[in-house]
């Protein structure tokens, strides 16, 4: 059996690989691509590296397990895995604190309006009150996407004071559904994008949604940039009626220097770093990944697996 795994990960995972598994590193796509050829098995990225479309396409009929320690799958040739008949694991829970706290970190910044005082600072200017007023407890959010991020982002804000709802794709677990939260959208201070981007989710937030908001509402996306129609965003933001934007994500990235958004009024931009965590989410992702390679090996359920038709 054949394993194709990044270089990057080679001094956590090495000493643990099974002796009988014939192992070629890769460090770039183009060592990928020539390797792939007749891999079973292949660790798609490590960030900051990651294998193309193009890499994917060139591996034989044998590959049958695909690894990525990306959450989100939106850039991924599922149509190509699919026609492989691979699996694929994804990384859901990998980064999901850090991705959490920058959504907290979103939520705060719009409360006491950390740019604002930054600004200041930058200026040494000091300054006589607060540009920033609104205490979180007692303030209601909305987290779009109820999944491993979600959640996590749900209970520290609870922590705060604030009342939140969350959204999931059933709207199990006490979650509204993806048709019954733009009818109340109207009802929350700080509304939270934390869903995978899909066919459904794409520019879910549009113009309609942004009227919808309540005045002085906060959006904080910290999923993919494609969720917001950002010529809506624009708009919205240029005329003042939600308080501002909080946008980790944006659609492209990275965002060019000319890009109105780096200017609009009340947005901050966090250039997707927020996922970009210590080295734990590195030791998380090779340990599942060593807990999926026996799985895999023993013909057991693997953890993570991807639905490749709903596209997480
Ligand atoms: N900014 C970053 O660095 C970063 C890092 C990790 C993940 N992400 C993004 O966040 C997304 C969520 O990650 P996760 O780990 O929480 O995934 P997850 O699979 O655990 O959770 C996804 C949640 O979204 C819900 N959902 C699906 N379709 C929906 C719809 N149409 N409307 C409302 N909710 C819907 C699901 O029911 C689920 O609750 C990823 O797909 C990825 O795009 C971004
Ligand atoms: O999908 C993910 O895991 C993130 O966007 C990576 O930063």
């Amino acid at each position: 059996m054949k394993a194709v795994l990044p270089a990057l990960a080679r001094p956590l995972l090495e000493a643990k690989l099974p002796s009988d598994l014939d192992v070629a590193w890769w460090s770039s796509p183009a060592e990928a691509k020539a390797m792939i050829g007749d891999a079973d098995i292949a660790w798609v990225d490590m960030q900051p590296t990651k294998l193309t479309e193009d890499t994917l396409r060139a591996a034989g009929d044998g590959l049958k397990w695909v690894s990525t320690i990306y959450a989100g799958l939106d850039a991924f040739p599922l149509d190509v895995l699919r026609a492989r008949g691979a699996t694929l694991t994804n990384g859901v829970g990998i980064n999901a604190i850090a991705v959490a706290e920058y959504a907290v970190l979103g939520v705060l910044a719009g409360a006491k309006r950390l740019d604002e005082v930054i600004r200041a600072h930058d200026r040494a200017e000091w300054l006589r009150d607060a540009p920033g007023k609104i205490e979180l407890a007692d303030t209601k959010a909305i987290v779009i996407g109820y999944g491993a991020i979600g959640k996590l982002i749900g209970d520290r804000l609870a922590a705060f004071g604030v009342e939140v709802t969350g959204v999931t794709r059933s709207g199990s677990n006490g979650t509204l559904t993806p048709d019954a939260w733009r009818v109340c959208l109207g009802d929350y201070d700080w509304v939270v994008l934390a869903a995978p981007s899909t066919s459904e989710t794409k520019a879910m937030i549009g113009a309609a949604e942004l009227a919808a908001m309540k005045p002085g509402a906060w959006l904080i996306n910290i999923a993919r940039g494609d969720m917001i129609d950002d010529d809506a965003l624009l708009a919205t933001l240029n005329a003042g009626t939600i308080g501002g934007a909080f946008l980790d994500p944006t659609n492209p990235e990275p965002l060019p220097a000319d890009h109105p958004l780096w200017k609009a009024p009340n947005c901050m931009i966090t250039m997707h770093l927020s996922g970009r965590s210590q080295t734990k989410m590195f030791q998380r992702a090779a340990a599942m990944f060593l807990r999926n390679l026996e799985a895999f090996r023993a013909g057991r359920a693997m953890e993570n697996v991807a639905d490749l038709d709903r596209g997480y």
